[in-house]
């Protein structure tokens, strides 16, 4: 049976993972990062077959940090890579910090107007050529109110699927919007608050909000990367062998 976990246990797991010492918050980053490349990959293996065009969309946590690993890997494969950043780079937290200038020794960071001007009609139609793949890293478990208004701008042209030009869109860890505990949009009643996507890659477990409610309409195929950290009970066995030696 697959176990699926609260966005507390997540953080729960993580923590204790990175506090053991056996591995940094930064490592567990980069291979969600490198996790969530390998399942575009594998899910269009036209894109993994030459270079493409990206847009990653970069939200203030780490959510945001994993796009950021994202965009550089996507530049090493020769991919053009367009990176846009909602909130201020000066309060990324630390992980996401360093994945934010190790993207900037590669490539520019756009602000949130400019990405709301990219994808805004008619420009989105006319100006710009077609792009292959948005990467959703906004915001992930960490989400804890509605997605704000300007969010929402590229959002909705995103979710406007009479409007192809913007490619697959692939959620880093859940859709940006949806709640990682109940499957629904967090907003005051609008269920469209949220970013739909065509491939969804979490992280260790998959968590509640991708099978409840409106979960599985907004994640569309999920993918479960593993990151390396343990195993349910792992611990817990560890403990039984090292009384048993
Ligand atoms: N070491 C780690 O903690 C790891 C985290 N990972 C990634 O990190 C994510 C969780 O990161 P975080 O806990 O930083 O959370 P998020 O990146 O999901 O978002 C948190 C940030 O968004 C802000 N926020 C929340 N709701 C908002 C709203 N409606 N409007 C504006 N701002 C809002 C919060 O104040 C905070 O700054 C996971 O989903 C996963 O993608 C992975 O990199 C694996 C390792
Ligand atoms: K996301």
């Amino acid at each position: 049976m697959t176990e699926i976990l609260t966005s507390a246990q997540m953080r729960a797991i993580e923590a204790a993972a990175i506090a053991s010492g056996g591995i940094t918050g930064l490592d567990l980053m980069e291979r969600a990062g490198q996790g969530v490349v390998e399942a575009v990959f594998a899910e269009w293996p036209a894109l993994a077959a030459a270079p493409h065009r990206a847009v990653v969309l970069c939200g203030p946590g780490n959510n945001g940090g994993d796009g950021f690993v994202v965009a550089r890997l996507l530049k090493g494969w020769g991919w053009e890579v367009e990176v846009f950043l909602y909130g201020n780079p000066e309060r990324l937290p630390p992980d996401a910090r360093v994945n934010y200038e190790r993207w900037c020794e590669v490539g520019a960071v756009g602000d949130w107007p400019s990405a709301v001007a990219r994808f805004s009609f008619p420009s989105f139609d006319a100006d710009y050529p077609d792009t292959d793949l948005v990467v959703d890293a906004l915001f992930g478990i960490g989400l804890t109110r509605p997605l704000p208004d300007e969010v929402m701008e590229v959002a909705f042209a995103l979710n406007d699927r009479e409007q192809p030009r913007s490619g697959w869109i692939v959620a880093v860890d859940i859709p940006s919007g949806l709640s990682a505990e109940t499957g629904r949009a967090c907003s005051d009643g609008d269920p469209d608050r949220a970013l739909y996507c065509d491939l969804t890659v979490t992280f260790h477990r998959p968590k509640l909000g991708h099978y409840l409610a409106d979960g599985p309409e907004f994640c569309q195929k999920l993918v479960v990367c593993d990151i390396g950290l343990p195993a349910p009970g792992a611990a817990a066995r560890e403990k039984q062998v090292e009384r048993d030696e």
